[in-house]
């Protein structure tokens, strides 16, 4: 068993009865593991392409150039270039006595563990928290197609998903994509050095640890090298994402702010990074570099995302606090570099 990559095509093109249907199957899904997978969704094969080989040249410059675009390691939103070992994912959710994942409280922080990747964080134009990018004469017409073209793209398909989960929960259309009017989604290129599997095997490093993403939903383009695990909710333990092969397939997955909205109602997707499935058993040898691109779609930082009237009842009461989601966003991000929020988290 896998998650399934779903022809989301109907959702652009087909009758009102054809979208409902694909909304629901999507929703169905999400509902088991808080994942799924979707191809044929309007961003082409050609522009997934692209944006891989951009992503290859940013992460073959020179350290030099790179770490003078370094992400300030604080509780704020992530904007720049973060090294191997700068995000520690394994201090943002720990098991409760169910064996459940939840989101840590500050004073659970403990672990250290080492996520074996470096990144690179942008959003649009003319954000509050601007991006430091690269010089173009370092890396010609990056910037253009990164923010330009690869960005609003995704953007588009994030808002298109979310209105299919609309559709799927039965809520009022515009219920989450009318509170994504600032655009102030998250764009990252992720880089996986080639790993030895016996560091692996001590068990200090992962490509990266179990844990949940924070914002509404994330987008997660990955390339064949594999590695990529979703908790199966139903029956324990990990399912492999293994690659489909079909150029346009991207990983959908709930976040920490949708399961907040919907007072717990949609879960959010457990994942890591850990060997593929085809080098799992070897004692030895080297795990291939990998590539990787996540867009985290993100609620406008001034809305409120605590629970909706509609998922409180007597039997589900209020799971979550009223924070807007910057208070949210910014906990989760402070909780990566042991860096409490500014802001006022009192209602909290
Ligand atoms: O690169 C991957 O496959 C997953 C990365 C990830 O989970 C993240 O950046 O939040
Ligand atoms: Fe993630």
């Amino acid at each position: 068993m896998s998650i399934p990559a779903i022809d989301f095509s109907a959702f652009r093109n087909g009758t009102e009865q054809e979208r409902r249907v694909l909304a629901n199957r999507i929703t169905e899904e999400f509902k088991k593991h808080g994942a799924t997978r979707l191809i044929a969704h309007g961003i082409t094969g050609e522009s997934i392409k692209k944006t891989y080989e951009q992503s290859d040249k940013f992460f073959k410059l020179p350290e030099a150039e790179k770490v003078i675009i370094a992400n300030i390691r604080d509780a704020n939103p992530q904007r720049g270039y973060s090294y191997v070992g700068s995000e520690a994912t394994s201090k943002v959710n720990k098991r409760d006595q169910k064996g459940e994942f939840q989101i840590c409280e500050d004073d659970d922080v403990d672990q250290e563990l080492i996520d074996a990747k470096e990144h690179f964080d942008y959003t649009r134009e003319g954000d509050e928290y601007s991006t430091p990018w690269p010089s173009e004469a370092s890396i010609p017409g990056f910037r253009d197609w990164m923010e330009g073209a690869f960005l609003p793209d995704c953007m588009k398909l994030a808002r298109d998903v979310l209105t299919a989960i609309e559709i799927g929960l039965n809520v009022p259309a515009g219920t989450f994509t009318s509170c994504m009017e600032s655009h102030v989604d998250e764009l990252r290129i992720q880089h996986y050095p080639p790993l030895a599997v016996e560091e692996l095997k001590a068990g200090k490093i992962k490509r990266c640890h179990p844990h949940t993403d924070f914002g509404f939903i994330t987008l997660l383009f990955q390339d064949a090298t594999g590695g990529l695990e979703v908790e199966d909710r139903a029956n324990g333990g990990w399912l492999p994402v293994i690659p489909t092969g079909d150029p346009t397939e991207v990983g959908v997955y709930i976040g920490d702010t949708l399961v907040h909205k919907t007072n717990g109602h949609l879960k959010a997707a457990v994942h890591h990074v850990v060997a593929p499935v085809s080098l799992k058993d070897r004692e030895d040898g080297v795990m291939p570099e990998r590539f990787t691109i996540a867009l985290f779609a993100k609620a406008d930082r001034h809305a409120d995302v605590g629970p909706m009237p509609q998922f409180i009842t007597s039997e589900t009461p209020q799971r979550f606090p009223n924070l807007t989601a910057l208070e949210l966003h910014n906990k989760r991000v402070g909780q990566l570099y042991d860096a409490r929020p500014k802001v006022n988290m009192a209602s909290a």
